[in-house]
């Protein structure tokens, strides 16, 4: 971070105002903006554009954040809705449009990509009585030097009765590229034990744990064990919101409901009890709370962005 903490806090201030249930904090090395309204509450830190709360009022939170963050500059939060770009878990497991465009580069190729631990930047909050908007932005060719396409990503989100997480990418160059992305969203359940997944039924998975093959799903699923599969869910569409998928989360008594838009892989993910251990700041027992239903567009779903062209993909939980 370039400028100083205080200065952003005080530079958002002066840009908007002291908007209506609208703050901005400093957590350790990071700034949140914190969102209340009549219906909800969030919080999305300016690193990586991160979601890390969405809480309906009187309800247990619909997000899960670590209790293990240590809030520093350069580490993405463990928990909320990291957002992936330009890729999607490690490189080699990415299709090769999108492997040999990244060995092009001189950058840190670790997983998920390259903007989970850069500022963005707020271009627009909107506070309403029952839903607030906000609009955070990066310019990758700015930010990220070894990142050779002009762009712009944008996240938009809305805190309401219902929360919605929309990327867009704008090509704004004359070079096109490929991605593929994902909005990583950890979701809070009461007992993992307790939980299960529908709507995947007859979907087609490829298999993380075992050597990435392909397989059907049949019924529903229950999480017993470690989980990392990606759904490819071929009807999703960009017309509208289309019901993917449901958490029955048993012991807090609810049902959260995901719906997609123009994103047509879903990642569903529990470490499980020795994978819990190697994470970092995740405490050992956390796989018990959490479950990630991660918004994607990867394998066979990898998008190339033509000059001027734009892409939006993002989930609705209601
Ligand atoms: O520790 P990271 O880089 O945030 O990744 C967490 C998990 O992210 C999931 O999306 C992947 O499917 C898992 O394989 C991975 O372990």
């Amino acid at each position: 971070m370039t400028q100083a903490l205080p200065n952003i806090v005080s530079s958002l201030y002066e840009r908007f105002g002291h908007l209506p249930g609208v703050t901005i904090e400093v957590h350790k090395e990071l700034v949140a903006i914190n969102i209340i309204n009549d219906v909800a509450s969030g919080t999305i830190f300016l690193q990586g554009a991160q979601v890390t709360h969405y809480e309906r009022h009187c309800e247990p939170p619909i997000l899960w954040l670590s209790d293990a963050c240590d809030y520093k500059a350069g580490v993405p939060l463990r928990g909320g809705i990291p957002v992936c770009w330009p890729w999607f878990a490690n490189l080699s497991h990415n299709p090769d449009d999108v492997k040999v465009q990244i060995d092009a580069l001189d950058t840190p190729k670790g997983a998920h990509g390259l903007v989970r631990s850069i500022n963005w930047t707020v271009e627009d909050i909107v506070p309403q009585d029952n839903e607030t908007h906000l609009c955070l932005m990066l310019l990758p060719h700015e930010e990220i030097p070894e990142w050779p396409y002009q762009a712009t990503l944008k996240l938009m989100i809305t805190i309401g009765a219902e929360l919605t997480v929309k990327l867009e990418v704008h090509n704004t160059g004359e070079r096109s590229f490929v991605h593929t992305c994902a909005l990583h969203s950890y979701f809070s359940v009461g007992d993992i034990e307790q939980t299960s997944i529908t709507g995947l039924e007859d979907a087609t998975y490829i298999d993380a744990l075992k050597e990435w093959a392909s397989f059907q799903q049949h019924g529903t699923l229950s999480i017993n064990e470690e989980v990392d599969r990606i759904y490819q869910l071929n009807s999703v569409t960009s017309e509208k919101y289309q019901r993917v998928a449901q958490i029955h989360d048993t012991s807090n008594n609810r049902v959260i409901n995901l719906h997609q838009i123009d994103a047509k892989s879903l990642v569903v993910w529990n470490p499980w009890i020795e994978k819990s251990k190697q994470l970092s700041n995740f405490p050992n027992e956390s796989y018990q709370e959490m479950i990630c239903l991660e918004t994607a567009n990867t394998l066979t779903h990898m998008r190339k962005v033509t000059p001027g062209g734009l892409e939006l993909m993002g989930f609705m939980v209601k």
